[in-house]
């Protein structure tokens, strides 16, 4: 049974809290497995329609790849998944804050669009170039000692 509370919120006025569903969503996922479906889908519009999701994601696979073959440690490891990761979470969040901001505004300009759309991006950017530093420590230099390896054989 739904049960619904009303919350006196600091700045005025009341927030409506459902403890199981939430009342102004046009659907809410049933299941698990639906809920995962979902999620999948927001994945999978993400790498046709972005292009730097894509970059990010081939990114992210020839930087774990090279970790799988120059066999760095899993610490090391778990790093660079973590910090690839990050970058593609992102760009999520980014698609989805850019969805949002065109169905507010549509195609009018709007400073604070701008904002939210500048600042979203500008998130995405910090954490490639974090990541890239990140893969540069860790994998450039068995990379290179690979190399040199190779070169004296
Ligand atoms: N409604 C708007 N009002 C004001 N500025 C906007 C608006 N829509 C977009 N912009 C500006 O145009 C830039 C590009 O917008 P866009 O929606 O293509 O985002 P993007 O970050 O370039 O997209 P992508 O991540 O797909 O490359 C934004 O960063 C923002 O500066």
């Amino acid at each position: 049974m739904k049960e619904k509370q009303m919350i006196k919120s600091p700045l005025g006025g009341y927030n409506l809290k459902t403890s199981s569903l939430r009342e102004l969503a046009w659907q809410v996922a049933p299941n698990l497995l639906i809920s995962f479906r979902y999620a999948w889908a927001g994945v999978s519009y993400a790498f046709v329609t972005q292009r730097n999701f894509r970059i990010h994601a081939a990114i992210a696979t020839i930087a774990i790849s090279l970790g799988l073959i120059l066999r760095i440690t899993p610490v090391e490891m778990a790093i660079v998944t973590l910090t690839s990761a990050l970058v593609m979470v992102l760009e999520l969040l980014n698609t989805a804050l850019e969805s949002v901001v065109d169905l507010t505004v549509g195609q009018s300009y709007h400073e604070l669009a701008k904002i939210a759309k500048d600042c979203a991006a500008g998130a995405v950017l910090i954490s490639a170039l974090a990541a890239l530093l990140v893969a540069s420590f860790i994998l450039l230099p068995p990379l290179f000692s690979l190399i040199f390896q190779l070169g004296t054989f």
